[in-house]
């Protein structure tokens, strides 16, 4: 039987947004009874069907690096970022400095490649919006804990969406139905993996910055973790 190939995609956001519970909810399709605080990272592995339903319709494994938000941990998260194939920023409806933060996500990761290790005096002069194009690395966006918003945000895109023309999916990451086969959710969420894979495998990267990128992953069992969970 052939290999199935597979891509990593990062998931990145402030501590206590909700990654580790949107990971869960996204790999098995059930919630996670009680998430830990994630030290290091932790990685959760599922199938996908590229192009599902057209004689194109090929099996890969979507890798979500849910990486520990916590400030102590900035020094040594850079060790995770490479390769990126994807991005998922995470942030809580119920806390807008965490929308915010995400471009500060962006930041980390982009310094973290270029540097080989986080830099933060850099991050200042980082252009996200140019180099992210430039790579076109895809970009999604979940807002969680739609169930504790006041005003049920449903209709409104983040600043962050808008400008990278990124998807974005707001839920509640303790209820199955968010991301149940056939909702609008389902189908974004694997129209991004689709990205991911045109991007890894497809696409012709020429810039230095978009081939480290793309550089190889090394190979996982399909499903581990690289990180303990504090319960
Ligand atoms: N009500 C509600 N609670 C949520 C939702 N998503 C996550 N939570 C809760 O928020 C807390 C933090 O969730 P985690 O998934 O551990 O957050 P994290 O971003 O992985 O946090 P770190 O591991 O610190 O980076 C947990 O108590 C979750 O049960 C949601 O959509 N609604």
């Amino acid at each position: 039987m052939a290999a199935i190939d597979r891509v990593r995609v990062m998931v990145l956001g402030d501590s206590g947004v909700g990654k580790t519970s949107f990971v869960h909810l996204a790999a098995n399709n059930e919630p996670v009874r009680a998430p830990g605080w994630t030290i290091g990272c932790s990685v959760e592995v599922k199938l996908h069907e590229y192009k599902e339903g057209t004689p194109g319709q090929v099996t890969y494994f979507i890798e979500l690096w849910d990486v520990g938000g916590s400030r102590n941990h900035r020094n040594t998260r850079h060790v995770f970022y490479n390769p990126c194939h994807g991005v998922i920023l995470v942030h809580d409806l119920t806390n807008s400095k965490s929308e915010a933060n995400l471009r500060k996500w962006l930041q980390e990761l982009i310094n973290c490649d270029m540097n080989n290790g986080y830099q933060e005096n850099l991050s200042e002069n980082l252009d996200v919006e140019n180099l992210f194009g430039s790579t076109q690395i895809p970009i999604l966006i979940i807002g969680t804990k739609l169930d504790l918003a006041d005003d049920k945000p449903l209709s409104r895109r983040s600043k962050l969406a808008t400008q990278f023309n990124a998807e974005e999916i707001l839920l509640d990451c303790r209820q199955t139905r968010y991301l149940a086969a056939g909702t609008s959710n389902a189908v974004k969420l694997s129209r991004f993996y689709d990205k991911v894979i045109e991007r890894r495998y497809n696409s012709q990267a020429t810039s230095p910055y978009s081939e480290r990128f793309n550089s190889t992953s090394p190979i996982l069992p399909s499903k581990f973790y690289s990180s303990m969970h504090q319960d």
